[in-house]
């Protein structure tokens, strides 16, 4: 195709471009693929919308925390070979973050291995990585382990699996094209060759960018509008909440976070039996609009006093929402930004669903830690869960320009 091709192709696709600025124009290259692509005929906007978008890998933060939701992501945790040591584990975290800044630019991985996303722009890709503590004594690093990184607490109705649990690293790929997420994961796998074993990856999806007609929370696969309350980062307390604060301890840690993960199985079979209005009881929120039942809008504040003309609670004693609810827990906040799975079906037919749920939080012990212990004692919702895996990272803060993340922790 020419430059003075005006075919209706053409003509559509450069005024999509030119709606999407130059962020669209960063395609390059993947423009003229489309356009001699077998989709000749489709409108060519999801592309120039939702391939476009380029989120920076360098800055304070690391990406993928406050970034909105992807459609696609993968975790993946992986362990130290034996004789690796703090000189290795830094050269892997130097490709590491050459590798994300470059893919999340929309460019090819700098070790040439490069084509499942060839024609594809960033797409939202965020590339994130964290610490367990398997890592600092491998490489020797034990005095600078972070307090927050003790080991979470065993809870009463955990089935974890050890195998898919824990980790010395930690990698989250988020994208909003499956094919660059997946272009991430390989990469960042080849980096780690020699140096770091894969020691589990789980796959997570969420709702496609455009699947609905305004922008929505996300649900989750029990069909619940999940994400309502979460700290926005337009609140004043919302770093504080979510980021180890400038002079926090460990130093290295400053501007970074800690990440909690669980994968936790649905009983969706369960779930299913059960009226709208027993699902709606278990949450204390509608199902389809996600309003509390205690009236308004989804964004209304829950009113945990309020009652029904029979003088029970609008918001029932073990709902959920009033279980994890900040108030009733010394103020503990955290910013849930989770993923479904779905790995197939088990031997009794059942889905293999439910939640890769990542929560980010300044301090895990009043976070995570303590809302877990009461949702162990039983809200009405854990009835229908089980916890099958579970890990804690240290996510260090993001590197600036030439600096590769974890630099502080590991030349500090
Ligand atoms: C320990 C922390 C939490 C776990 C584990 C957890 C699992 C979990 N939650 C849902 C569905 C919903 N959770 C909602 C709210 C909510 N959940 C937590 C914490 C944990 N959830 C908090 C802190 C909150 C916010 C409380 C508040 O401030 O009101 C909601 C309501 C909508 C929302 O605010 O997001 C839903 C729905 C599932 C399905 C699940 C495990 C699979
Ligand atoms: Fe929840």
């Amino acid at each position: 195709m020419n430059e003075h091709d005006t075919s209706p192709t053409r003509r559509r696709l450069l005024g999509t471009v030119g709606a999407a600025g130059a962020a669209g124009l960063a395609l390059g290259g993947a423009g003229g693929a489309f356009a001699r692509s077998a989709a000749e005929d489709e409108a060519p906007t999801a592309l120039a919308t939702v391939g476009s978008t380029e989120v920076p890998f360098h800055g304070r933060h690391q990406p993928g925390i406050t970034t909105p939701l992807q459609a696609h992501a993968h975790l993946a945790a992986f362990d130290l070979v034996s004789d690796a040591g703090r000189g290795r584990a830094a050269a892997l975290l130097r490709r590491w973050s050459r590798t994300a800044a470059a893919l999340m630019a929309g460019g090819p991985a700098p070790d040439g291995h490069s084509g499942v996303a060839l024609d594809a722009g960033p797409s939202s890709l965020t590339v994130t990585f964290g610490f367990g503590r398997g890592f600092f004594r491998r490489t020797g690093l034990t005095a600078r382990l972070p307090e927050a990184l003790a080991p979470l607490p065993q809870f009463s109705a955990d089935a974890l699996d050890a195998r898919r649990s824990d980790g010395d690293l930690w990698v989250q790929v988020g994208a909003d094209d499956g094919l660059v997420a997946f272009e991430a994961l390989r990469a960042v796998q080849r980096d780690a060759s020699g140096t770091a074993r894969l020691r589990w990856q789980m796959n997570g999806f969420n709702r496609s960018a455009g699947a609905t007609a305004r922008p929505m929370t996300m649900r989750n696969l029990m069909g619940q509008v999940d994400g309502t309350n979460n700290p926005k980062p337009s609140e004043p307390d919302f770093d504080e909440r979510v980021f180890v604060p400038p002079g926090g301890t460990p130093d290295w840690m400053e501007h970074g976070s800690y990440a909690v993960f669980r994968r936790i199985r649905m009983l969706l079979d369960s779930w299913d039996e059960l009226s709208l209005a027993r699902q709606e009881k278990v949450i204390g929120r509608r199902k389809a609009d996600g309003a509390p039942l205690s009236g308004g809008t989804e964004t209304t504040a829950v009113d945990m006093e309020k009652r029904k003309g029979d003088g029970s609670p609008a918001v029932a004693a073990n709902a959920h929402v009033r279980v994890t609810a900040p108030d009733t827990n010394g103020g503990a906040a955290m910013l849930r930004r989770s993923f479904s799975f779905h790995d197939g079906f088990r031997d009794d037919g059942a889905p293999d669903a439910g939640l890769l749920f990542v929560a980010w939080q300044a301090d895990p012990l009043t976070g995570f830690v303590p809302v877990q212990r009461k949702l162990d004692s039983g809200d009405a919702l854990s009835a229908f869960l089980r916890h099958e895996a579970s890990a804690l990272f240290a996510v260090p803060g993001g590197a600036a320009e030439g600096e590769y993340v974890g630099q502080r922790l590991l030349e500090g």
